[in-house]
């Protein structure tokens, strides 16, 4: 072989490189970006599915949407890595070739490369086995960390003057614990070594016999061509492992999801339908604590919220109206007690559901798209959209946009648009709206920061339009801060510290002493 060729060889690398690697780069940036894309999508739909805040607020599934909401994905990033590696790969196999032609030993790489590439792969497998054993004791090593870190918990311990005791325990048990994971990664750092041992002494061999022979082109050859392999094997493990993680990240989101697709079909037929006692909804005793929260914002509540009529929630801040709001929409479930709803067809089912939460999330997709989520998501497609669009004040902010409803939103987007809170609120709120005309409860917790005078006048007016148009017997319950909107109504709960204090039609408490009669004597707001 003429001596030529190890330069050959050098200038192939190096323009390959300076050619293809910006290419890899922008084509990387474009596959996270979409995937970043569909994650929020997959988000978007699985948080507009029945699946109750509790369910989502599990500390497994709420690291995953964590995951999930972030632009680069571990989806994404493992992607961009795979791909890496494959695109990469073209390099050395071409080398490969060089290196053969040059010197036929060369191809002994091949073979030693095998161990290295199934040590991966196995111990990839090993590390998810490991974490399998390992996933039951999560939440009660978390409890012992943050024990140990000072919270409260803390305090006891100190009290009891068992600090020391603890720790002891802590370590013990989670040594216990930790102990497949910790023999897993020992097993996996040995086999690689060893691989890698052995990949290294053939690479060796080759060079040495190269050289032997006195052929200096071969030497360099075999010697890049060795240096090459080695980096594309730990990028083609890398890209297994993240490959793997991603799936099993995957595999937990998706039970989020299943909830969506387990939901049972409804049909979409505008029947009236009536309830047998003129009630919506009832709860019996019901009280709520939050995840992790040891008192309760809610205690025991009883109350019957009538049909077709439109219901006000007020109270102070605090007083848990936006906590009962969530109950209604089975948002959340009750800790203690239950709520009865007459209609049959009154499942949770986000058809038979409808309503606004205080904060809707701020979806940074296309106008159109975050306006009307639930239709994405959907599987029979909500008729009044149009409706909705109109009452929640959505038009005239897609109308104002750019490229109207195809206006990409958010920081997400190269040259993004940003709105401000009311508008945001507005896309939100016809997101909330879609779907009251069958609807047998809506549910609106009204924002009392992001809308003007005029828009929430207008909110009150649709509700109130809602409970006439309804197919299902539908009732409206508007939570809210203005006593103008109580009064507008024709039935208000009133709440204090997570407990009822008055409940009737406006003209019943305005004409008797209670709670409510007392604080509209105030002027302004609640
Ligand atoms: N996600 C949460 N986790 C823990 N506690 C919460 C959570 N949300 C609300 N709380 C607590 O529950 C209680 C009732 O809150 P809630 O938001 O229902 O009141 P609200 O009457 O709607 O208040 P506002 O008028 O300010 O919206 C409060 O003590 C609040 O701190």
């Amino acid at each position: 072989m003429p001596a030529y060729v190890g330069i050959v060889y050098f200038l192939v690398v190096t323009v390959a490189l300076h050619i293809m690697g910006p290419a890899a780069g922008s084509a990387q940036l474009n596959v996270a970006t979409q995937l970043g894309l569909v994650a929020n999508k997959d988000i978007a739909r699985a948080l507009s599915s029945t699946a109750t805040l509790d369910e989502i607020e599990q500390p497994q599934v709420a690291e995953d949407l964590t995951v999930f909401r972030s632009r680069q994905t571990v989806l994404g990033e493992s992607f961009v890595r795979t791909y890496q590696a494959i695109f990469n790969l073209s390099v050395p196999l071409v080398l490969m070739v060089i290196a053969a032609l040059t010197s036929p030993l060369t191809l002994l790489l091949i073979p030693a490369c095998i161990p290295a590439i199934w040590v991966g792969v196995k111990g990839e497998k090993m590390r998810e086995h490991a974490e399998n054993e390992l996933a039951p004791h999560q939440v009660r090593m978390n409890t012992m960390a943050e024990a140990v870190q000072g919270k409260s918990a803390a305090t006891e311990l100190r009290i009891y003057g068992a600090t020391q005791w603890y720790i002891d325990k802590y370590r013990h048990t989670t040594q216990l614990w930790a102990a497949p994971t910790t023999r897993a990664n020992l097993t996996i750092t040995w086999l690689t070594a060893l691989t890698t041992a052995l990949y290294f002494a053939v690479g060796a061999g080759l060079i040495w016999s190269t050289a032997h022979n006195g052929n200096l082109s071969a030497t360099t050859v075999t010697l890049m061509t060795v240096m090459q392999l080695s980096g594309l094997l730990s990028g083609i493990r890398f890209a297994y492992a993240d490959l793997s993680k991603a799936r099993r990240a995957y595999k937990r989101f998706t039970t989020i999801t299943q909830l969506e697709d387990n939901a049972e079909p409804t049909s979409n037929s505008p029947q009236r339908q009536h309830t047998s006692d003129g009630i919506i909804a009832s709860l019996h005793n019901v009280s709520y604590r939050y995840p992790a929260e040891k008192s309760y914002a809610l205690e025991d509540i009883t109350v019957d919220f009538p049909a077709n009529s439109l219901v006000s929630i007020v109270g102070s801040n605090g007083s848990g109206k936006s906590t009962l709001a969530m109950l209604l929409r089975g948002v959340r479930n009750p800790t203690e007690g239950k709520i009865t709803r007459p209609l049959r067809a009154y499942s949770n089912n986000h058809l038979n559901l409808a309503g606004i939460p205080q904060q809707p999330a701020r979806w940074e997709l296309r106008a159109y798209e975050t306006a009307t989520l639930p239709q994405q998501g959907s599987k029979a497609p909500l008729n009044n959209e149009q409706q909705a669009l109109e009452a929640s004040g959505a038009t005239e902010v897609i109308n104002s946009l750019k490229d109207k409803g195809q206006t990409p939103l958010g920081e997400s987007w190269e040259n993004p648009t940003q709105l401000s809170g009311g508008q945001w609120q507005r896309l939100g709120n016809a997101r909330g709206l879609l779907g009251t005309d069958t609807a047998a409860l809506t549910v609106i917790d009204e924002p009392t920061s992001a809308l003007d005078a005029l828009a929430e006048e207008k909110m009150v007016r649709s509700c109130r339009q809602i409970v006439e148009d309804s197919t299902n017997n539908g009732s409206v319950i508007l939570i809210t801060h203005r006593l103008s909107s109580a009064l507008a109504s024709d039935y208000i709960v009133m709440l204090d510290k997570g407990k009822i204090v008055a409940t009737g039609r406006p003209r019943e408490l305005l004409t008797t002493q209670n709670p409510f009669s007392k604080l509209a004597d105030l002027p302004g707001e609640f």
